[in-house]
């Protein structure tokens, strides 16, 4: 009889028995006869490593050997490749990561906060001594996006990259927009399904968008990854109000990363924004993602899956050991690290758009003046205005769509009104995708 599987299996260690571990172990158990069809070699667990070994995670662990000290696990001749899923930017991933990738061991990581952290000098060290640092589940969970850019796509230049990030986010945006549940009660349930950080507030104030926002600027144009020049605004101020109010006036409101490569530079950010509810982002719900990337040839691509979450999560992790298994890979951002260029960041003053504006006001004679004045001395044109409430001791909601103009125009009006008495609280800026 025919051997269909003539290598020897790919022994991997798996480092991290979370939500993703426990799902990478559960997809093997399940499929691993299909993916040594598919990868030409049986794709074997061999070493197993986490915080606490007495812990249930509901799959038999039995088979693997525990490895308490992870350290070891770059030197060891008997393991072919490491998978992180820890987490965390430095600490003992990071630790791992390079341990590995100057052992020449290759390196499957979920980990989009070191990525975006340390990208470059852990893609240098693997290029350095030519293995594989491979990172599909980092960005958009289950959705095929590293692997569309980088391979894909590569023919391409790429002007534009944007889309809908953070499964958690979303779930709870689209959550409180359908049930008309509160906030804290839906960040509960994400929790619940998996889908958060070990520190939501990484998910909730945008930091973990951000990190996928870098990871997938870099690959669209080529670029360094460059975090800290993403601007970063989450959706911990977005109220009912705004969602209602947008739904009025034809919008969704959705976390949205937006990176752009220009001749004024790299601008990247992360916010929440109006999509119109004709735009295919609008119908990305719950925990689904949505990458949308715009090639010189290929036009507009648009992917879509569940961005978080055990399932998913794992199956990106063991695409990326099936790569590693059948020794298909190259370098980690699609180009060696010396051919990624510097950016300098965009002024985002200058970019030209659509802004939702909302404001608590005291409900008097004069207010909706006073906005209207700082509106039109700033040079903001106002396409469409609602106010809620009347009488009320708390203040009344007024909503205001802009006609297009530049965004240092709003920060202008904002100013205009800072420290005035008849706004209670901070205003909310939303900026509208077209
Ligand atoms: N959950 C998701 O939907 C999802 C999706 C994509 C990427 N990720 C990423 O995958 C990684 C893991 O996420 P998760 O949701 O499985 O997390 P988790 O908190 O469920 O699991 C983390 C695991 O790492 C272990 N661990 C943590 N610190 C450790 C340490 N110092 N030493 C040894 N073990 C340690 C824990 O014991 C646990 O087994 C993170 O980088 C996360 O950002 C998660
Ligand atoms: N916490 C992340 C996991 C997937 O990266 C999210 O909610 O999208
Ligand atoms: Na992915």
């Amino acid at each position: 009889m025919t051997n269909l599987h003539p290598h020897a299996p790919l022994r991997v260690a798996l480092v991290g028995l979370g939500t993703v571990g426990g799902g990478v172990i559960r997809l093997l158990q399940t499929n691993g006869n299909l993916i040594a069809r598919r990868a030409g070699r049986t794709i074997q667990v061999a070493a197993i490593s986490a915080r606490d070994r007495n812990k249930d995670r509901g799959v038999d662990l039995s088979p693997y050997e525990w490895v308490d000290d992870m350290t070891t696990l770059a030197a060891r001749e008997d393991i072919d490749v490491v998978v992180e899923l820890i987490g965390g930017a430095d600490g003992p991933a990071l630790t791992l990561a390079r341990q590995c990738l100057a052992a020449g061991k290759p390196f499957v990581t979920a980990n989009k906060a070191m990525l975006a952290h340390h990208g470059l000098d852990l893609a240098a060290l693997a290029e350095k001594t030519g293995i594989a640092l491979k990172y599909e589940a980092a960005v958009a969970g289950g959705i095929p996006v590293i692997k569309g850019l980088r391979e894909g796509a590569a023919a391409n230049e790429i002007s534009r990259v944007y889309g809908i990030l953070n499964g958690t986010c979303n779930y709870i945006l689209t959550t409180m927009e359908k049930e008309g549940r509160g906030f804290d009660d839906v960040l509960k349930e994400a929790q619940e399904l998996g889908y958060a950080e070990a520190d939501p507030g990484f998910d909730i104030d945008g930091v973990d968008a951000a990190h996928k926002l870098t990871i997938l600027a870099s690959l669209a144009f080529g670029t360094e990854l460059d975090f800290g020049n993403v601007a970063v605004t989450g959706i911990r101020d977005v109220i009912a109000a705004d969602i209602a109010e947008a739904a009025a006036l034809g919008y969704r409101i959705r976390l949205v990363g937006v990176a752009e490569n220009g001749p004024d530079g790299l601008f990247q950010r992360v916010h929440p924004m109006l999509v119109p509810t004709d735009h295919p982002l609008a119908h990305v719900d719950g925990s689904l993602n949505a990458v949308v990337a715009e090639g010189n040839f290929v036009g507009r691509l648009f992917f879509q899956g569940r961005g978080a979450g055990e399932g998913p999560t794992a199956s990106a992790v063991v695409a990326d050991l099936i790569d590693v298994a059948r020794d298909e890979y190259g370098d980690a951002f699609a180009m060696p690290v010396a051919a990624l260029s510097p950016q300098k960041p965009a002024d985002a003053g200058q970019r030209i758009g659509r802004s939702y504006l909302r404001f608590k006001v005291q409900d008097r004679p004069g207010v909706l003046a006073e906005i209207a004045a700082a509106t039109r001395d700033a040079g903001v044109s106002i396409e469409s205005m609602i106010q809620r409430g009347a009488n009320q001791q708390d203040g009344v909601l007024m909503a205001i769509v802009t006609h297009a103009g530049e965004e240092r125009c709003i920060c202008e009006t904002l100013d205009r009104l800072a420290g005035s008495d008849s706004l209670l609280g901070t205003p909310m800026v939303m900026h509208i995708l077209d």
